[in-house]
């Protein structure tokens, strides 16, 4: 069998990527995964409990993806509730909101949380993206600078951040496409440095002929 583990892929069919979203609770994770996949927005979006995920399809370079979004729960007594959903994600989304400092400063947390529930070591490449939400409002409610997060993310070698509007649209489609340009980025890195050649195990590839979609534990406290 040839090398070329990254052109396995058939093109007939879609890649499907389990995207994570995190970060604290009223955030905007629900509001952002509804914008992208529904392009809704609600303005009196309930916490959620546990997790939900939608699917929805991306089209990005000629390939399609079908990116199985999962919305958690960023309120502390839920934690029992989400971490096991993290193992065998793709991507993940850092989340906070730009008015609201601490969400800011408990992406460390976030960070560290889901790698350890996705069992994944410290210093191994994985696709994370930084998403600063809320950028619609005003320069008088924002506590969290731009240049404050493109210097957390170097620090922790992050390379996709980005700012958006659930609420305006800003940017949402534009920071799940950076997100899964990221995966590609290091799938295609990990093919041809890092990951020994296997014949039978490809973990990062999965298909699927169809789109799902289902809730679990959503509503309001
Ligand atoms: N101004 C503004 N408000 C937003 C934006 N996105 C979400 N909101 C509001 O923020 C609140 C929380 O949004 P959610 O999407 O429920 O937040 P969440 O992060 O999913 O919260 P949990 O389910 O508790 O983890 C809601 O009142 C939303 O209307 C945005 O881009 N701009």
């Amino acid at each position: 069998m040839s090398s070329a583990r990254v052109n396995m892929r058939p093109s007939s069919k879609n890649t499907l990527l389990k995207v994570v979203i995190l970060g604290d609770g009223r955030v905007g994770k629900s509001c952002l995964m509804n914008r992208f996949v529904s392009n809704q927005f609600d303005e009196h979006s309930f916490h959620t409990i546990g997790v939900e995920f939608l699917n929805k399809d991306l089209n990005l370079d000629d390939c399609t993806y079908t990116l199985q979004i999962w919305d958690t729960a960023g309120q502390e007594r839920f934690r029992t509730l989400r971490t096991p959903f993290y193992r065998g994600s793709d991507i993940c989304m850092l989340t906070y909101a730009i008015d609201d400092k601490s969400t800011f400063s408990n992406l460390q947390m976030w960070k560290n949380e889901f790698l350890y529930y996705a069992d994944i070591k410290e210093n191994t490449p994985f696709p994370f993206i930084v998403v600063g939400n809320k950028s619609d409002l005003s320069s008088t409610e924002r506590e969290v600078s731009q240049v404050e997060m493109e210097t957390w993310c170097n620090e922790n070698g992050i390379t996709s951040y980005i700012e958006t509007s659930a609420k305006d649209a800003n940017n949402v489609q534009e920071a799940f496409r950076m997100a899964v340009r990221q995966w590609i980025k290091l799938e295609t890195r990990a093919d041809k440095n890092e990951i020994p050649f296997n014949d039978t195990v490809d973990l990062k590839t999965k298909h699927v002929e169809g789109r799902t979609s289902c809730c679990i534990g959503s509503g309001d406290e």
